[in-house]
């Protein structure tokens, strides 16, 4: 059977490619029409860029295999020969091998047209699965959010939240609010807690206490404006650290009726920016996952995308935000963003999509679709005007989150596949901006020159710790086998490689023109926690870090508030971090020494783990999970944390630390486990009754065992594998084949 050309179904050919459906009819009909660009600009464009990057990709993907190959010879020679490890020599190996590069001595960002989300305010960066309309909508508005939900509803207060309003913990989030409104805007005398009346007289923002006492801030110039009247203000701002907060005042409300000053509620400006995400927490396998992508990332940046859902027993209609008004003391009205400003992450350079193949009948590489898409995209927000009330980029850029990165050459690709596409899609240079995911092993030894490779388009770079530790493991399978899950973040590469990250970002100039960002909160429910472990982010010289929801954004704000992270970066300027400690390995000293016990439970985390969120990534598409870990608290999944539990038990396994039947003994059994978990959950596929015939669990299972030889240890290839033939009844790539077969296909191109 040939492809299906031009039938209805099936691909059809578009100037020298072949586009399956779903994918042209979100092209020709929803994404092209307004955009300004013709369905035959699109496709030529698309060809062209196939054609003039396509080659190159796949040359820098070899590179990747040459280096690992020749550093798996180095590692096992060592061992070999009884040698001890040395960061000196594997150093100079590595330099040798050209896998280290000389960069230049003096590397400064000169990216033009940073919005002040990004170049100067400091604050929270929220990351979403793009491809759930639900959860990309809030994400969008979560630049505020309300203090008192993210107190109450989770466990910042102590105790169970229960059904029904329980007073008492309302009784504890107003004190916690109120405690921090006099840490962060003490008044000239007394406390917020006895404040009786808040409003605007001509000289100032008035404060009457209960005691009668008339009283303001004590640095009056955080009072920033009002809403409302100004002897009954319905909302007072106030500003701390370029962030801002308001005192929402309702004598009507529930809340604000027993209020003694009527306050309702705390809003914090909380998720500055937002990372609409294509990448990692994402299941996107075919044409028709990715014009699902494609399509919510379009309604964000038109401004016009909606979802309505049900929660209990109300049906909810989630569109954007507007901006917020305002009016300051001198009666003038102004606006605040009422959006996150969004950046996108597209793929890397590794994935190949089924959405489109070249005129070869290949799949083309996935980040070159997405490039052009989101230039396309981009193009909707750029040309609003002004006075648009849904606005992302205020200064006419895109920002472009690039994962995977592996060294400077692969920046230098992406910077100029940025710029031929700004060409074809006529848009100014430099307008494609680059965030860089500090998450390979390549790219952190080679930071400045990464940077270097993209000086005039960096907007971040953010350790992504996760990928990071996965690439780390992968780099070294060979140098032995690595110490458990938990201890990882307690290595010194780790800790270097975050400091690294730092001092490389203020040495090429990055404070005050781009973000140096720092990774995901990546256990959902424990907030508590989160407060005390991400005040580190800041006080570490970042200015923004990852969280997992808009309301771990909105606690994180806190952080920045109570750290000026500018003089964090003041005081750290000139500290240069050992390179040879980032050369540091996770390899066990002693693994005789480690216990049965340990080993056993190891394996058993992270099967849970891997099960966990294969299962539903296989079964239903969900790129992004809440998992229970054995101690049963709840962790982010998404392929970073895949990547690093296959990658761990392949290397395991690999030095003999655990047996081939003990690891598949574990995966039974913990299937039977994660089938409990998701007894309840809807269009759960269970495992454990016929585990040969179950999809998930066979993919789960070629993770480990075929971990060594994926590439670089992703998981993506194989998971986009599983789900295609589940999804599909047939293999990625047998189009590709029958095509190549079918003469007539070909030649009709
Ligand atoms: C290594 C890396 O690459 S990290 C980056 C990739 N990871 C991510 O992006 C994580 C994003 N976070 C998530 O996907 C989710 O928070 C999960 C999967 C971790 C947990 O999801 P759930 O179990 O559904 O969360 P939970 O039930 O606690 O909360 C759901 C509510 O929070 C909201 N929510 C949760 N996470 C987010 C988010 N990231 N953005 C926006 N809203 C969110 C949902 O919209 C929902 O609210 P609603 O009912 O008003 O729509
Ligand atoms: O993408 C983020 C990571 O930690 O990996
Ligand atoms: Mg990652």
């Amino acid at each position: 059977m040939a492809p299906q050309i031009h039938s209805d179904q099936g691909y059809k050919s578009r100037y020298r490619l072949f586009v399956d459906t779903p994918l042209i009819h979100f092209i020709e009909k929803e994404l092209l029409p307004g955009s300004g660009m013709s369905v035959e600009t699109f496709y030529e464009s698309l060809t062209a860029l196939v054609q003039e990057f396509g080659k190159k990709n796949r040359a820098l993907l070899k590179k990747r295999l040459d280096h690992k190959n020749q550093i798996d010879q180095w590692h096992k020679d060592q061992r070999e020969q009884g040698i001890a490890f040395d960061a000196g020599a594997f150093e100079q190996f590595l330099r040798d091998t050209g896998y280290i590069v000389e960069a230049p001595e003096q590397v400064k960002v000169t990216t033009p047209g940073v919005d002040p989300e990004l170049a100067t305010i400091a604050g929270p960066q929220l990351v979403v699965p793009v491809k759930n309309a639900r959860f990309a909508l809030n994400a969008a508005n979560a630049r505020w959010g309300s203090l008192y939900d993210a107190l109450y509803g989770t466990d910042v207060i102590p105790g169970e939240v229960g059904q029904g309003y329980n007073a008492e913990r309302g009784e504890q989030v107003i004190r916690y609010a109120r405690d921090l409104l006099d840490e962060l805007f003490p008044l000239q005398e007394g406390s917020h807690h006895d404040v009786s009346c808040y409003r605007v007289m001509d000289n100032g923002f008035a404060i009457k206490l209960s005691s009668g006492v008339m009283t303001t801030l004590a640095t009056p110039e955080a009072f920033k404006g009002f809403q409302g009247a100004a002897d009954s203000p319905s909302a007072i701002l106030l500003q701390n650290n370029e962030l801002h907060i308001e005192i929402q005042i309702d004598p009507e409300h529930p809340i604000g009726r027993t209020d003694s000053a009527h306050v309702k509620d705390v809003v914090l400006e909380s998720a500055i920016t937002a990372i609409q995400d294509f990448e990692d927490s994402v299941a996107a396998v075919d044409a028709e996952d990715k014009a699902e992508v494609y399509r919510n990332m379009l309604g964000l940046y038109k401004g016009d995308l909606s979802a309505e859902f049900q929660k209990g027993d109300k049906t909810l209609l989630r569109s954007l935000n507007k901006d917020r008004e305002y009016r300051a003391l001198s009666g003038e009205q102004f606006s605040l963003p009422g959006r996150s400003t969004l950046l996108i992450r597209n793929v890397g350079h590794l994935m190949t999509t089924p959405a489109v193949l070249d005129e070869h009948c290949c799949e083309i590489p996935e980040g070159i679709l997405d490039t052009l898409v989101t230039a396309v995209i981009a193009r909707f927000d750029l040309h609003k005007k002004a006075s648009d009330p849904i606005r992302n980029s205020r200064t006419g850029s895109v920002y472009i989150v690039k994962p995977k990165m592996q060294g400077p050459e692969e920046v230098a690709f992406c910077s100029q596949l940025f710029a031929r596409t700004e060409q074809l899609t006529g848009l100014v240079r430099n307008t494609l901006k680059m965030g860089i995911m500090d998450e390979e092993h390549r790219t952190t030894l080679n930071l400045k020159a990464c940077i270097a490779a993209a000086s005039e388009r960096v907007i971040f770079i953010n350790t992504g710790f996760l990928d990071r530790t996965g690439s780390e493991m992968h780099v070294n399978m060979e140098a032995g086998p690595m110490v458990p899950k938990t201890d990882m973040k307690h290595q010194q590469w780790i800790r270097s490689y975050e400091d690294w990250n730092v001092d490389i970002g203020l040495q090429c100039g990055l404070s005050g023109h781009a973000q140096i960002g720092k990774g995901m909160w990546a256990m959902p429910d424990a907030m508590a926690n989160m407060l005390e472990a991400k005040a580190a982010h800041p006080q570490a010289g970042a200015n923004c870090a990852w969280v997992p929801s808009p309301t771990a954004a909105t606690l994180h704000a806190i952080h920045y508030h109570r750290v000026k992270v500018t003089d964090v970066q003041q005081s750290l300027k000139g500290r240069q971090t050992s390179f040879s400690n980032l050369l540091q390995l996770p390899v066990m000293p002693a693994p005789e020494q480690l216990h049965p016990d340990t080993i056993q439970r190891e394996l058993e985390n992270n099967v849970q783990g891997i099960l966990g969120y294969v299962a539903r990534w296989i079964d239903q598409g969900v790129g992004c999970s809440k998992v229970p870990d054995i101690n049963n608290v709840n962790l982010m999944e998404d392929r970073a944390t895949l990547r690093i539990s296959s990658q761990h038990i392949a290397n395991w396994l690999h030095f003999g630390i655990c047996s081939e039947s003990q690891v598949r003994e574990v995966f039974n059994r913990m299937a039977v486990v994660v089938d409990r978990q998701n007894a309840d959950t809807e269009g759960y596929t269970p495992m454990a009754a016929d585990l040969d015939s179950s999809t998930a669990f066979r993919a789960a299972l070629s993770l480990v065992f075929k971990g060594l030889t994926q590439p670089s240890g992703y998981t993506e290839p194989l998971l986009h594998k599983y789900r295609y033939r589940l999804k599909h009844d047939r293999d990625l790539n047998s189009f590709a084949r029958e095509c190549q077969r079918s003469k007539e296909a070909v030649a009709e191109i």
